[in-house]
């Protein structure tokens, strides 16, 4: 009875309590969960680009365009409501820009940090020491440590704190490993120590076993056979690129002052065709009047598709901003339709959705490499993946062009050695008289030598755009070569005329240096690698920073990302490294002022090692040859610039380029492109 009236005062007492108890839970909760929805509202965008970065793509919905694309709302906010001030625009956040702040916070050596994905170790590259030794494939034999153990191993992956405790036990297993072991493994694995398998292998449903895709002994001699064939006779070079800067002329003459063009098509076009004749000796892809004006007629009503390259003033705003799929979908048909219409060559009416898919694959290549899919075994993507099957019909009209570009080749053309070379011609099965491995060569050049110099020439374009003066330099160098009485042919510019352009080199350099179309390189190290010693007397090391005095260890099976972006940008090797500053690489004292210039792997907008870029010396007559073609004629203008201008009265040929207009927004793929493309106006010069 006691117990049980004891029992009835400590409820009753202890109810009140109870009750503010729960009263102040359910308050502190409601308060919690008004402010954390008040601030994800606010930051959804951030936060649902956060999620996305880390979440497999299986799980969100691909948006493609993963390098932000805010640019164009926010620099239209400046115009209008912010009343064009003067402040520096911030830098987007992508994977892209980031990557060198974040590897100077984690503090690893050479700025190295690394990450585990799953099981796979990773280690992220921004300065040229570890670049190089990675790239190269050689490192430092770690029969040269001469620390007694390797502390360097240790350093590197503990920057990357607690989330990745099982790096650390890695790393100590890796530690107490003898030295022996360790000298077996760095001698007898394959003799360059690195190779880009699996990293690559999101791309073989593109590129097969092409020589960007293939591996080991197989991509040797493939890449002996390419260079044989495509660079063997570089004598006709000269002569082909003028053809398709004449034909990129005659489009460009058809253009109103006012109009406003999207430079990458236009220049994707012009660069395809090149390419083309370059592999195939056929002349099919040539300029066509016709082909151009229906091209006009069409794309001033329609929103730019990766095709359409002309849009007016009045529709640019709101062009830029409608979304890849749907201006994607509605052009397929349109292009097919009226290209299948206007041409009765079967490789100029493929054209159009050739253009169409390499836009769509290089999205899907992308979204399947951030995706789940990856880590599964290649027949269980295949059977069961919806992005299989979405890439298998955009490579239906890519795997079409290209085999017709192997039907056309003419005798001697670089696709016809190729056919008769072992490397290009094993088995015995064929499809329409052509070897799957011819077929792969033949996707991978035509995207490989198109897609890249395109992307280049388009940011060079931007940068010139948004400064007229120098701009105008350029044009007071080469048109004298042009057009002086020496050159036998109008407006040709041929490769000793391109050596007497130092001005235009240096642009093309800085351009490059900005905005390497291929941002980051991926190796997977057959060997462990040993990267010597950081100098912490150098300059290029950060004074502040604790900095591992012994070398440093990566273990074999490591993926290396050589981010060529952050290399190029590193204020350690760069003076004024933001800056678009062609005169760095003419000008003595600036020179001196660039670690970068002196330091192999700094600078290597092709890649360096085994497997650079083989299509190099390609690509720079091409590059020079064509962008010395267009400024001799016309003048490039931004639009966006010329209004904010004109708006703060200033004179639009100021050197300095303004932050506002300067394009950070890149769409990824294979290369890196400006997001939904770049609109200028060419306006053409006074004789
Ligand atoms: C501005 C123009 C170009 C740039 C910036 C460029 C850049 C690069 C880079 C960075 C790589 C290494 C990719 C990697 O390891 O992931 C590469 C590889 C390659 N490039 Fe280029 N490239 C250009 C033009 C060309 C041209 C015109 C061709 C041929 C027609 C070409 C054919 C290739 C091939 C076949 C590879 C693979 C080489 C191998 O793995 O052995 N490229 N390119």
């Amino acid at each position: 009875m006691t117990n049980s009236k004891l029992h009835i005062d400590t409820t009753c007492a202890q109810h009140p309590s109870a009750i503010n108890m729960l009263q102040t839970s359910i308050a502190s909760l409601i308060a919690i969960l008004v402010c954390s929805s008040t601030y994800i509202w606010f930051k959804r965008r951030y936060l649902k680009h956060h999620l996305e970065s880390i979440m497999p793509t299986v799980l969100w919905t691909p948006r493609f365009i993963n390098y932000t694309s805010q640019d164009e709302d926010s620099f239209q906010r400046h115009l209008t409501e912010d009343g064009l001030q003067n402040k520096r625009q911030k830098m987007p956040s992508s994977s892209i820009t980031n990557i060198l702040p974040k590897m100077e916070r984690l503090n690893g050596p050479y700025g190295m940090y690394a990450t585990v994905y799953g099981l796979t170790k990773v280690v992220h590259v921004g300065h040229p020491v570890p670049a190089r030794e990675i790239l190269n494939g050689m490192g430092r034999s770690t029969t040269t440590v001469d620390h007694g153990q390797n502390v360097g191993v240790c350093k590197l992956f503990s920057c990357i704190g607690r989330p990745f405790r099982c790096m650390q036990s890695w790393t100590r297993t890796e530690k107490n490993r003898s030295s022996n072991e360790r000298r077996r493994s760095s001698t007898l694995i394959d003799a360059t120590g690195t190779t880009k398998n699996p990293a690559y292998d999101h791309f073989k449903n593109f590129s097969g076993d092409g020589v960007f895709t293939a591996n080991s002994s197989d991509w040797k001699a493939k890449r002996a056979s390419v260079l044989h064939c495509l660079l063997g006779n570089m004598n006709e070079l000269e002569n082909e690129v003028n053809k398709s800067a004449d034909g990129l002329m005659h489009e460009l003459k058809e253009i109103q002052s006012d109009e406003i063009v999207n430079v990458v098509t236009l220049l994707q076009r012009c660069t395809i065709g090149l390419i083309y004749r370059i592999i195939t000796h056929d002349d099919a892809l040539l300029f066509d009047r016709d082909t151009a004006k229906d091209d006009r007629c069409s794309s001033t009503v329609r929103s730019p598709s990766p095709r359409s390259s002309v849009t007016s003033l009045a529709s640019m705003g709101k062009s830029e901003t409608t979304s890849d799929s749907e201006s994607s979908s509605n052009s397929h048909f349109d292009d097919g339709h009226r290209a299948t219409k206007l041409n009765t060559n079967p490789i100029k009416a493929l054209l159009p959705q050739y253009l169409d898919s390499v836009t769509q694959i290089r999205m899907i290549i992308l979204a399947q490499s951030r995706s789940i899919w990856y880590l599964l075994p290649r027949w269980f993507y295949r059977l069961f993946s919806p992005m299989y099957r979405e890439e298998e019909a955009v490579m239906g009209p890519i795997r079409a062009f290209a085999r017709l570009a192997c039907q056309n080749a003419k005798s001697g053309s670089p696709l016809d050695l190729l056919s008769k070379r072992t490397s290009h011609n094993r088995g015995a099965s064929k499809i329409d008289g052509v070897t799957k491995d011819l077929l792969d060569e033949a996707i991978t050049l035509l995207f490989a030598g198109q897609d890249t110099s395109a992307a280049t020439l388009s940011w060079t374009l931007h940068l010139l755009s948004l400064d007229p003066e120098r701009q105008q330099r350029v044009v007071d160098e080469v048109r004298p070569i042009i057009e002086s009485d020496d050159n036998p042919e109008v407006d040709f510019v041929s490769k000793t005329m391109i050596a007497q352009m130092p001005y235009l080199d240096a642009v093309i350099k800085e351009s490059m240096r900005l905005y390497p179309v291929a941002p980051f390189v991926v190796r997977k190290l057959t060997t462990d690698i040993t990267i010597p010693r950081e100098d912490i007397s150098t300059e290029m090391t950060c004074p502040s920073q604790v900095k591992v005095v012994s070398d440093t260890t990566i273990p074999e099976s490591t993926f290396a990302c050589i981010w060529i972006y952050a290399l190029h940008r590193n204020p350690k090797l760069w003076h004024l490294p933001e800056e678009f500053l062609p005169e760095r690489w003419l000008d003595p004292e600036l020179r001196e002022k660039d670690a970068g210039q002196e330091e192999p792997g700094a600078y290597i907008p092709f890649a360096m090692g085994p497997r650079n870029c083989l299509g190099r010396p390609l690509a720079q007559v091409i590059l020079r040859v064509l962008l010395a073609r267009i400024l001799n004629r016309y003048s490039v203008v931004d639009p966006r610039h010329e209004a904010l201008a004109l708006s703060r009265n200033k004179n639009s040929t100021d050197s300095e380029i303004d932050s506002k207009c300067l394009r950070k927004d890149m769409q990824a793929g294979f290369t890196v492109l400006p997001s939904n493309g770049l609109m200028l106006r060419f306006v053409e010069r006074a004789e």
